[in-house]
């Protein structure tokens, strides 16, 4: 029996594989989810996500549903073992540069439930759950992908023009590309545990870091009655040895005090081993990796479901440009030349965070006290911790940057509020956009608007305007997933640095 043909199979529909999934189909793509299970995975993981990734939501059109489960955080905290505050970063709880809170906190399987009924609405994408894909094989024009219904135990292939690996860290996508994952040198086991209650603790609504080597640990408000805790386990212990909460108790009740333990309800409980990984390589032909099947970061910044999402914004216009003849396949390269260095920077910082919580015992405790403080000022951890910013995407044949002096270009533009009071993304929705301080001439216009770009004038006094002044630019092309291109001083030298 000839075996069905769809341009995209997507295998995996956690947070990333849902992401690519609705973003291709917005584009419209029609793709196929194979999932092993059949429902959402109900274990403690993500709470977190930035103001970046949170414009990738919007653009998954269930920006006001994630507002309605999810809640600003202020921002980080490091704390000593009696949690005495050793440093604290904030963040704008109510709109950065993103136009939305730099902090968002949730419960993944509620997020979940939303990304895949948001899937639901789009003709364009099926979602097969209780499969199991056994084979990705490439073949001269595409890819064929084999799996097993583990309802009925029918083998089934399917044909693709591409394959999105977005399988998890144990990735059998990765497996069959021959692409391994390297240890970047860290792996540590903690207790991950939410907790309910209906009474108020009080505490600091952000991230609190507890920097403590013979203890370290995270508390976090996720909801208006959740609360996660994070434990690191000593050697021997497992997660079974706080399997209720009266044996949970004495780790929590720092931060619950006198709430008597009839209030806390123990939600969840894991134990997980947190690691940092990168994969070697994130693409063979036409099959790509993404989210952990390609990338794994300490939970310490709350930075690793949305690498994932990042992985899916940066990879799915240029895949749907692509196979709509608009993109030469070549630019398919810049996928991993752009988002391997993006994420490798976001694991050290983990990894950095996560280190300064737990290593070093006594000596460690005394020098955490004198250096804390003054973290902010080292590049990188302070773009992301004080600003909520990551760091500009890489050079690449679709991020032109001058040699010498960064600018704009591979950073993300700011989600500015436009003259007619809409935002930036909702003007661009989805496409390439002009952002300039000079109104193009009639045939200038009449090109970007043949190429189905937009035109946003960056006004006097207006956000876009100094931003592009303080890159040194009047005019910017920003892509479809909103980074900036190129910038350049004038449209004609913007024309000169774009090479389609
Ligand atoms: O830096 C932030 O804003 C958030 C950090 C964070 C979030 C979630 C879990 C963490 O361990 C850190």
């Amino acid at each position: 029996m000839p075996s069905a043909h769809v341009p995209v199979v997507i295998v995996g529909a956690g947070p990333t594989g849902l992401t690519a999934a609705t973003l291709l189909a917005r584009y419209g793509v029609e793709c196929l989810v194979l999932e092993r299970w059949e429902g959402v995975y109900p274990q403690p993981r993500a709470v977190h996500l930035d103001g970046e990734i949170r414009r990738i939501l919007d653009r998954l059109g269930v920006g006001d549903e994630f507002d309605a489960i999810s809640r600003p955080a202020l921002g980080l905290r490091l704390v000593d073992r009696k949690l005495r505050v050793l440093a604290e970063f904030h963040r704008n709880p109510t709109g950065g540069r993103n136009g939305y809170p730099d902090a968002n906190m949730f419960d993944q399987p509620e997020l979940e439930e939303i990304l895949r009924a948001a899937v639901k609405r789009h003709a364009d994408v099926t979602v097969r759950g209780d499969v199991e894909v056994t084979a990705v094989v490439p073949e001269t024009d595409g890819v064929r992908v084999d799996f097993t219904d583990r309802t009925t135990d029918a083998a089934e292939s399917v044909r693709a023009r591409y394959v999105l690996g977005c399988d998890g860290a144990n990735s059998l996508v990765r497996t069959s590309i021959g692409a391994s994952m390297q240890d970047l040198n860290f792996e540590q086991r903690w207790l991950v545990v939410d907790v309910a209650t209906t009474v108020e603790l009080g505490q600091w609504e952000g991230v609190h870091q507890v920097c403590d080597p013979a203890r370290a640990a995270t508390y976090m408000r996720i909801g208006k009655t959740r609360h996660r805790w994070e434990f690191r386990l000593g050697p021997g212990e497992t997660a079974d040895d706080y399997r209720d909460i009266e044996r949970l108790h004495g780790l929590i009740r720092p931060w619950t005090g006198t709430v008597p333990i009839e209030e806390l309800e123990l939600v969840r409980l894991a134990d997980y081993t947190f690691r940092a990984q990168l994969a070697d390589r994130w693409r063979a032909g036409r099959i790509f990796l993404l989210g952990d099947a390609a990338h794994l970061t300490p939970p310490f910044i709350g930075q690793g479901m949305g690498a994932g999402l990042r992985d899916a914004a940066n990879l799915t216009w240029k895949l749907a440009a692509v196979l709509a003849g608009d993109l030469p396949a070549r630019v398919l390269a810049t996928y991993e030349a752009e988002r391997k260095p993006h994420a490798r920077t976001m694991i050290r910082l983990a990894k950095a965070t996560g280190v300064a919580m737990t290593d070093g015992g006594e000596l460690g405790n005394l020098l955490r006290r004198l250096i804390t403080p003054h973290l902010h000022r080292v590049p990188g951890f302070h773009a992301l911790v004080t600003d909520g910013v990551t760091p500009p995407l890489r050079r690449s044949e679709l991020v032109v940057r001058p040699r010498l002096l960064g600018g704009r270009a591979g950073s993300l533009v700011p989600n500015a509020v436009l003259d007619e009071g809409r935002r930036y993304d909702d003007v661009a929705a989805g496409r390439y956009a002009i952002v300039t301080t000079v109104q193009p001439g009639p045939a200038q216009y009449g090109e970007i608007r043949a190429r189905g770009w937009v035109v946003v004038t960056a006004g006097p006094g207006t956000e876009l305007r100094r931003w592009l002044r303080r890159g040194g630019a009047r005019a910017a092309l920003v892509r479809p997933d909103g980074t900036v291109q190129c910038a350049a001083r004038d449209l004609t030298r913007l024309y000169t640095a774009y090479a389609p």
